[in-house]
């Protein structure tokens, strides 16, 4: 462990500090080129932009520039650190734009004293992306915050906590379902954390086929029922009308754990209280709820998968992301909209029943893959991904009506 903290600290310290950087993508070696990439030269673009404001993709990297915005309340499960703090793993979504889907982004941390603060600052400089990926802020200004921006901005805004990662966990339930051979519209779930990505999943498994009454969300102070009076209009959605009270009481017999919630919250004596053929997603990063050996030392019928990248069943928002704004940078989308979440959770759960080819197992460092219950959702770094969500979140944009431009041609082709 003390390894990997060097190794990580050593990471992001060498060569270079930080994981990214800017390239140029023009020639500007001689006198010739800086006359047409800045003076006299660039005045010819601007005075085009000024004209027609929709040149600015055509003449800028706008249309593949996302910025990724955090201001650093909630990274990752380790809590409110703060905007600086939080640079690091901007930068690194910033990196897994680029690897995964050869999108550039800027990564900007904001400090801000009010909501309305940040979402001002975040629409005044909007218009210079194609897209906002908005990242570790925590319930429940997320979801004003979030609406505020869709509101205000002409290009896509998502909060990649809540919609990136209930789109894979989507995508890994209903196929973790169908190998544990359970019917989502029957499946009790318990929902462990009631923040940002809970109430996000929950919603999209409901849109998925699960139902509302069988879901039980814990916050810290235990199950959300009907009876508390300490609840925002966010949990009051999944208030149930129920006389259970704590996590034991709602884990007997349940079908599904979904963790969103910090580090070793789900004990052994816990799992052993679920229904046969039990699925658990300890979705905490970096620390899960339950590690993965204890899970299946305590039982052999359960489906375990976590965030993280060292383990089998990574369901973590980076198998969305890159790939979501991919699709809808594209076809010039102006929102990112449920036709298009629903599309990208098909494509992410249908790419996993399909057979792995070696390119991937080489990259992913598996002897073999197949689609089983330590394979339910596709490695990241398959690179069959970013063609197959990308398409059919295009297609999506395109049919509901929020697409400026057309498939383009022979779009993702090879
Ligand atoms: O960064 C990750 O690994 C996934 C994520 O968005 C989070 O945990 O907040
Ligand atoms: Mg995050």
């Amino acid at each position: 462990m003390t390894d990997l903290r060097q190794q990580a600290l050593d990471y992001h310290a060498y060569p270079t500090p930080g994981k990214i950087s800017v390239e140029i993508t023009t020639p500007a070696e001689t006198s010739v080129d800086l006359a047409l990439a800045y003076s006299p030269g660039v005045a010819e673009p601007v005075r085009e932009i000024a004209e027609n404001p929709d040149d600015v993709y055509k003449y800028t990297g706008k249309g593949n520039t996302v910025a990724v915005i955090s201001n650093g309340t909630a990274i990752l499960g380790l809590g409110n650190l703060g905007p600086m703090a939080s640079k690091p793993v901007m930068e690194g979504k910033a990196l897994l734009f680029k690897r995964f889907a050869n999108i550039n982004s800027f990564d900007i941390e904001v400090k801000h004293k009010t909501v309305e603060d940040f979402v001002n600052t975040v629409a005044n400089i909007a218009d210079s992306f194609g897209g906002i990926n908005l990242e570790d802020i925590k319930a429940p200004e997320c979801f004003v915050i979030e609406k505020a921006l869709i509101e205000r901005c002409k290009i896509p805004v998502f909060h990649d906590d809540q919609h990136g990662t209930a789109i894979v966990t989507c995508a890994g339930m209903l196929n973790a379902l169908d190998i544990q051979g359970k019917d989502i519209k029957q499946a009790n779930i318990v929902c462990l954390g009631a923040g940002a990505a809970a109430i996000a999943c929950m919603e999209l498994l409901i849109k998925c086929g699960a139902q509302r009454e069988k879901i039980y969300m814990l916050d810290t102070k235990g199950v959300i029922h009907t009876r508390r009076d300490d609840l925002n209009e966010y949990k009051k959605l999944f208030a149930n009308n129920t006389d259970k009270r704590t996590l034991e009481d709602v884990i007997a017999g349940a079908d599904v754990f979904v963790g969103v919630s910090g580090p070793d919250l789900l004990t052994a004596e816990q799992l052993k209280l679920m229904a046969p053929n039990p699925v658990v997603f300890a979705c905490s990063n970096p620390d899960p709820e339950i590690k993965p050996e204890i899970a299946l030392a305590t039982r052999d019928d359960v489906i375990i998968a976590t965030g993280r990248s060292d383990y089998p069943n990574q369901v973590n928002n980076v198998l969305c992301f890159p790939f979501i704004f991919r699709g809808a940078l594209d076809v010039r989308a102006r929102i990112i909209n449920d036709e298009m979440k629903i599309a990208a959770v098909h494509a992410i759960k249908d790419l996993a029943k399909e057979d792995v080819p070696a390119e991937v197992l080489a990259a992913s460092g598996d002897k073999s893959l197949t689609f089983g219950k330590d394979y339910i959702i596709p490695k990241p770094m398959d690179s069959r991904l970013c063609a197959k969500v990308a398409k059919a979140v295009a297609q999506a944009a395109i049919d509901s009506g929020v697409a400026a431009l057309e498939m383009p041609e022979n779009y993702m082709a090879d």
